[in-house]
């Protein structure tokens, strides 16, 4: 069973084709990194892979199951995308730890590694909205990964971090896809793309080609 499985799948937001049939196969355990110039589409693809706009037309399946009819989302998801949403006045171990209660599938233990993994101390008592923004792009990768998902969507995940803070991200993507989720990066990062990823694909005005490399 692959994980994501798109069949000429397109997306018109008034009258103008942002996804143009799209088809798409991702299998499991595999990095995926997809690149295209600003505005491209790259992020609509990914917000709906995880169920956040529907397409106008076409299937999406993951883990075989077909988004806006079988499931509204994937049941087993590690999202980054632009404004997450976490909680100004909560620490960042409070922000996951209520992000967590909602499948309850983790306990603090695993909350804790999860922040400490990305180089965050998980006793810091700072609230968030006292974070910088680098520190609030690792709470949000961390929070991606800290439920083990089977599938990991990432835009742009190390784009305001400094070096420590990309070889860290680099080595947690790099450790999430050998556990065996499928991970799908959205960056113009080329290094991030060919250190990580095995498949590339380019993004153009809405039509997805898969190439050699990230050109
Ligand atoms: N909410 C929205 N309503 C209408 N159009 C939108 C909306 N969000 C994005 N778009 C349009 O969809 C197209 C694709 O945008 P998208 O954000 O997917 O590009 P991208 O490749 O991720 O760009 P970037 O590299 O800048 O992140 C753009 O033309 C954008 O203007």
């Amino acid at each position: 069973m692959n994980a994501v499985e798109i069949s000429n799948m397109s997306k018109v937001i008034k009258g103008k084709t942002i996804l143009s049939h799209i088809n798409l196969s991702l299998e499991q355990g595999e990095g995926y990194g997809l690149y295209g110039h600003n505005g491209s589409g790259k992020s609509m693809l990914l917000r709906s892979i995880a169920g956040l706009i529907h397409p106008t037309e076409g299937i999406i399946k993951v883990f075989d199951k077909e988004i806006g009819k079988e499931i509204s989302f994937p049941e087993s998801l590690g999202l980054i995308i632009e404004s997450v949403g976490f909680w100004p006045y909560y620490t960042g171990f409070e922000n996951l730890k209520t992000l967590a209660s909602i499948k309850g599938l983790i306990s603090d233990a695993e909350i804790k590694h999860s922040i400490k993994r990305v180089g965050l101390d998980p006793d810091d008592k700072r609230t968030y909205r006292k974070y910088s923004l680098g520190m609030k792009q690792r709470l949000g990768i961390a929070q991606a990964i800290m439920e083990r998902p089977d599938l990991i969507l990432l835009d742009e995940p190390t784009n305001a971090l400094d070096e420590d803070g990309v070889e860290l991200v680099r080595t947690v993507v790099r450790e999430e896809i050998d556990r065996g989720a499928t991970v799908v990066i959205a960056s113009h990062n080329k290094d991030d793309l060919s250190l990580l990823c095995s498949k590339f694909f380019k993004m153009n005005d809405g039509i997805l080609k898969e190439t050699e490399g990230a050109q």
